[in-house]
């Protein structure tokens, strides 16, 4: 059965209005049927009904584009292997799966959306089956790495340092998922922020935010000699092709981790673009990594670096929100260019980078890690 990825979107965009409705049936039917599932997952269940459907919603708008459906399943099959998931698992989801659709979609259903997500589950599932497959005995299912330094630089943000006991390849912009000991089977991703080093350490760049089970772990109550978990790396964001454009970032917050990861990348290769970093926070106190940044500016003068602060009228320095700032300057039409930060900052710098005429093929940004 070939894939009809319109009766997949049609049939969904039903389901979406009740995204959280249907996640919360998902797992009560995958439970009811296979209680042997539920120790797979964590206790509080809030956030992995949530990252369901975000993974759903990517998947069902991918798959009339198979590349990026096929890398976007093998990065998820990979990083499931952590959870233990099994070839054999695929079926019971998929079931569950089914259920949920069929039943939230009641008023549209027909045999003929029926059979185009069976066929529309069953390729995703072969492909994260066949990566999680060729993955395994090649690298491990998870690392566990130990902190060698902790720097707590505001009450709420610690730069966290950690070696891995194996080594983790990676790309700078890339995100690994982190499990602390306090919090078994509680997943929750943070960008590497730096590129890849002889050492084999990562930094990831850690806000303790209200209810965050894991940044809190680790921002607030976490030594150097703590053993942490990480996941396989994931995500698409990556340095600039050589020989390309000059470069704007636009970090809000500890959104700065994979942009520094990426300037860092370019440094190191040798080239020579103009490197445009806006970097903001809410006051000048949150600019948590200015020294280090400004240190990099100092070594490198290709890279300039504008603190901005939005939410205090007496700085002494840019203020104002990102999307606006980034206005401020001359068009970024002819640069490569990087965003990251809260999801609602980065949509509306993307959006005004758009209509100022930066094409999108030549905007970078990644999934976003709201939920920790
Ligand atoms: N820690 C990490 O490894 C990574 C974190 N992130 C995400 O980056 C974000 C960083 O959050 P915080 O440090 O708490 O940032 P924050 O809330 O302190 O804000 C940082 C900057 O973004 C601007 N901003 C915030 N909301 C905005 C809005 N609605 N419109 C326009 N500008 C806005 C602020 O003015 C400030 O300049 C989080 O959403 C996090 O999930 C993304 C990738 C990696």
């Amino acid at each position: 059965m070939s894939l009809n990825p319109r009766l997949v979107k049609e049939s969904f965009s039903v389901i979406e209005p009740v995204a959280g409705k249907a996640a919360a049936y998902f797992y009560g039917r995958l439970f009811a049927e296979n209680p042997h599932l539920r120790c797979m997952f964590p206790p509080g269940m809030d956030v992995q009904r949530d990252r369901l459907f975000s993974a759903l919603t990517r998947i069902v708008w991918s798959l009339d584009s198979p590349d990026s459906m096929a890398s976007f399943l093998g990065q998820l099959g990979r990083d499931h292997r952590k959870y233990g998931v099994l070839p054999e698992h695929y079926g019971a989801i998929g079931r569950a799966l089914l259920a949920t659709v069929r039943r939230f979609a009641a008023d549209v259903w027909t045999d003929e959306i029926e059979a185009a997500w069976v066929a529309a589950y069953n390729a995703a599932a072969e492909l994260m089956m066949r990566a999680a497959q060729e993955e395994a005995g090649v690298s491990p299912a998870w690392w566990v790495a130990e902190v060698v330094d902790h720097e707590r630089r505001t009450p709420d943000i610690a730069v966290v340092t950690v070696r891995p006991t194996q080594r983790l390849p990676f790309t700078a912009g890339q995100y690994v998922s982190v499990q602390t000991a306090r919090w078994p089977r509680v997943w929750r991703p943070f960008s590497i922020a730096n590129a890849p080093r002889p050492d084999n350490t990562l930094r990831l760049h850690v806000r303790s935010v209200p209810g965050g089970w894991v940044s809190t772990t680790l921002a607030r109550d976490t030594r150097i000699g703590d053993a942490i978990m990480l996941g396989p790396p994931m995500g698409t964001m990556a340095p600039p092709e050589p020989g390309s454009r000059d470069v704007l970032c636009v970090a809000g917050g500890t959104g700065l981790a994979p942009l520094k990861a990426i300037i860092e990348q370019i440094i190191a290769s040798g080239r020579r673009p103009g490197i445009h970093l806006l970097y903001g926070a809410r006051t000048a106190a949150e600019l948590y990594d200015l020294p280090d940044l400004l240190r990099m500016e100092s070594a490198f003068p290709w890279l300039r670096v504008v603190p901005v602060v939005s939410g205090d009228p007496a700085y002494d320095g840019m203020r104002g929100r990102l999307p606006e700032v980034t206005q401020r300057f001359h068009s970024w039409a002819e640069h490569e260019v990087y965003v990251c930060g809260p999801a609602a900052m980065v949509g509306e710098t993307v959006r005004r980078l758009q209509e100022d005429g930066v094409p999108p093929a030549r905007i970078h940004r990644d999934v976003t890690h709201d939920e920790r």
